[in-house]
């Protein structure tokens, strides 16, 4: 390989690995910092490295995730071998590349970012060189608290290895220059005069009335023991001022913004809809609310909504042929209003300022403003609407924004109890914090005297994604519109208040209550409850883990496979799908095609509350189109009495454990888990390793010959025929991940 000199590929790569979307996510952001700084780029997950070449690449930034026990995500399977296989015939196979790698992982679990580290070795090992020390960000604490640095020095490394078009970003600061007033850095000193400014500030302070912050509970004793504190990050440079548009620019804002009455989307929305650099089918796009079905009854637990999202004729048949079943989309949606408004308040920002248009701007010239501001260096906008759809206002708090914070405040001992939290001696405490989920607001509340410049606030806050669902509906059934499922998020936290347990030890057991809320599924139900809902931005995300059914035989006939799906609760949403596609399949297969065996495991927590998509699946069923469907009831122990179910689709996986194995090892059978990564996709896993090796058990030959096609043979030397070990069971499991026969599609 590493005399291929003619063949190599001079664009910088951008590969991931992922199982929940995060190592995803984050490759794609700096993929496309990459495009825009003049970087010839391309990204790429690794399992596609036939199609983009990966022994031809001369350099390579990784971001990989590790799930499992140490494992690297299903949409690496088959990379790894490929890396085995060059390494295996060419010591030096890797000598012509460069690379860096940002690994993702967390310190939680035994095998902290195995995936990376491994690749590292394995890399280094096959001649290959580190232009750029590898970086391992940790789940645990908050993985921006090395993803941040790790990409802002990433650029002069990869200016040295690699060309670059040009030195600066490409948004340029011109238009900034024609159209502001003064420059000023602080909005507080502002002077807002009254006719200026359109929008009533009336309703958005009743909204930041209306929200309630949360008080939290943390012990700050342990620090009167304390000689020093060490370890606190160092402070991140200031680098954004705002200023405000002049009349005239602020008239013609104003203007736009009318035309704007329809649509729940960042007013920016037309230079998103401009387009991805790569690929024009990941555009986002408008849509609308077509209709929303609560589909629990009033009484279960949790309320899921059915909502339909009908695409308009353009971006439908930019998207026809581009999408299957098992595909998601992503919605681009706001913080909280009252959140954002209840933030301005604290700041001191009155109601008329926070919604006149602004310009940002860097205050050195050094350091340019963080990737997801650099817009409003020429995209004026409110403070208001930045923080709305910009900002992550509810992800776990980073050490980095409260050591900054440290500046912010007039009082001492809010100084001094921020420094301890981001300190070395206060990681316990630190950790408390991030585990009781505060917002930004609960932050600010909890330090009274912490006053940061709005814009100074905006800068530390990570950037707001977009949140991806699953369609629940094939192409064939409709392709002009995209159907989800989903719980509207809201829950409680139980959190232990440090200093009743000190007063009295009995109370110590009585634990406060905290109630936390998505921000996506809220915001959406409360648009489902208008007359009129408004559009909504949307973008294609089509299923990189090849989620989907296979496609039909040359002949027309379905993959005559069997099939078998798990999806408890919401995880359903893409069988659905599944067998709408399924049900079309069977109607145009030829006369003399049979019906291939589908299996539906879905579980709730009783029949009566929260059973989804029963006619859907039990029509499927009646069709012959759905094989057979094992339901479980996990909090009804009569309806499981009633109908023979069990309490959990792991149990009713291992009740039927020699239908499973015999269809898996006999019959070829595609294995399909959709839902939570810790929940589902870790029970299932654990399921089908004991279903593996209790049916081999008594099948010592077949359990041996499996066993020596493991990569690592397991096998004993002992020429007795000995059965499969779990280790053994689970890398069979991965196994079948590579060759595509177990497919996960989980969420973190
Ligand atoms: C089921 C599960 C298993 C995990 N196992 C590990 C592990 O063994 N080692 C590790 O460092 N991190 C582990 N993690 C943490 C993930 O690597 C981390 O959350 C990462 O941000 C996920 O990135 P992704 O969304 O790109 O997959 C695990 C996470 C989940 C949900």
């Amino acid at each position: 390989m590493s005399d291929a000199g003619a063949l190599i590929d001079e664009r910088v790569a951008f590969l991931y690995a992922s199982q929940t979307g995060n190592a995803e996510s984050i490759s794609y952001a700096v993929y496309e910092e990459a495009a825009k700084r003049g970087f010839s780029a391309s990204w790429h997950v690794l399992d596609d490295h036939e199609k983009f070449g990966f022994n031809s690449l001369r350099t390579i930034v990784f971001v990989v995730s590790t799930t499992g026990d140490g494992d690297p995500p299903d949409n690496s399977a088959r990379f790894w071998r490929v890396l085995r296989k060059a390494t295996r015939a060419d010591a030096k196979a890797y000598s012509h590349l460069r690379f860096a790698i940002l690994g993702l992982g967390d310190t939680n679990y035994s095998n902290f970012c195995n995936t990376a580290q491994r690749l590292d070795r394995q890399l280094l090992a096959a001649g290959a060189t580190a232009f750029y020390p590898t970086g391992l960000a940790d789940d645990g604490t908050g993985l921006e608290e090395v993803v941040e640095p790790w990409i802002e020095g990433l650029w002069p490394a990869l200016a040295r290895v690699a060309r670059c078009s040009s030195t600066t970003s490409s948004d340029g600061d011109g238009a900034a220059g024609d159209t502001t007033a003064a420059v000023t850095d602080a909005l507080a000193a502002l002077d807002v005069s009254d006719g200026d400014s359109p929008p009533s500030a009336e309703g958005a302070e009743a909204a930041a009335a209306a929200y309630e912050f949360q008080p939290l509970l943390l012990d700050f004793r342990p620090m009167a023991a304390l000689k020093a504190i060490t370890g606190a990050p160092r402070v991140p440079p200031a680098v954004c001022a705002g200023s405000f548009l002049d009349d005239d620019a602020e008239g013609r804002y104003w203007a736009a913004a009318a035309q704007r009455d329809a649509l729940a989307c960042p007013p920016w929305h037309a230079e998103l809809e401009a387009g991805s650099p790569q690929d024009r089918t990941l555009a986002p796009f408008l849509a609308t609310i077509a209709s929303a079905t609560q589909i629990t009854a009033p009484e279960a637990l949790k309320r899921t909504l059915l909502v339909d999202v009908a695409l308009p004729s353009a971006a439908a048949s930019h998207v026809r042929g581009r999408w299957h079943a098992g595909d998601a989309f992503n919605i681009f949606a706001p913080n909280d209003a009252r959140l954002v408004a209840g933030v301005l308040a604290r700041l001191g920002v009155d109601a008329r300022t926070a919604q006149r248009p602004m310009l940002l701007q860097n205050t050195d010239p050094a350091i340019e403003l963080p990737a997801h501001l650099r817009r409003f260096s020429t995209t004026p906008a409110s403070i208001q609407d930045m923080l709305a759809w910009s900002a992550d206002l509810c992800s776990p708090p980073r050490k980095q924004l409260l050591r900054a914070l440290v500046d912010g405040c007039a009082e001492a001992a809010d100084r001094d109890r921020l420094l301890y939290l981001c300190s070395r001696q206060g990681t316990a405490t630190f950790d408390e914090l991030r585990r009781q989920q505060p917002t930004v607001l609960d932050i600010l509340c909890a330090f009274p005297s912490c006053k940061p410049q709005p814009t100074r606030l905006l800068e530390l806050l990570p950037p707001l994604p977009p949140r991806s669902y699953s369609i629940c509906n094939a192409p064939s059934e409709s392709d002009a519109r995209w159907q989800i499922a989903f719980n509207v998020v809201e829950y409680e936290l139980e959190v232990v208040d440090p200093f009743s347990r000190a007063e009295d030890p009995v109370l110590s057991a009585a634990a406060t209550r905290i109630r936390r809320r998505g921000v996506c599924t809220p915001w959406l139900e409360e648009l489902t409850r208008r007359a009129a809902p408004p559009h909504i931005l949307v973008a294609l995300r089509p299923n990189l883990n090849a989620f989907r059914l296979p496609p039909p035989l040359p002949t027309g006939a379905p993959d005559p496979r069997p099939v078998l799906m798990v999806g408890p609760g919401t995880g359903v949403a893409p069988f659905i799908g599944f067998l709408q596609q399924r049900a079309c399949e069977l109607a145009a297969m030829p006369a003399d095609g049979s019906t291939p065996f589908t299996w539906l495991f879905f579980g709730c927590r009783s029949p009566a509350h929260d059973y989804l998509f029963r006619n859907e699946t039990r029509a499927k069923l009646d069709a012959g189109v759905l094989g057979r469907l094992s339901v479980c009831f996990s909090r009804d122990p009569e309806a499981r009495a009633k109908h023979g179910a069990e309490r959990y689709v792991q149990d009713a996986m291992l009740q039927r454990r020699d239908e499973i194995a015999d269809l898996m090892l006999n019959k070829n059978a595609l294995l399909y888990v959709c839902g939570d990564a810790k929940g589902i996709g870790k029970d299932v896993n654990e399921a089908m390793s004991d279903i593996l090796c209790g049916y081999l058990e008594s099948r010592p030959e077949q359990a041996r010959d499996l066993a020596a096609q493991l990569p690592v043979s397991k096998a004993p030397a002992d020429p007795a025929p000995a059965p499969l070990t779990k280790a053994q069971a689970l890398q069979l499991l991965t196994l079948w991940a590579t060759r595509r026969r177990y497919l996960r599609d989980l969420w973190a």
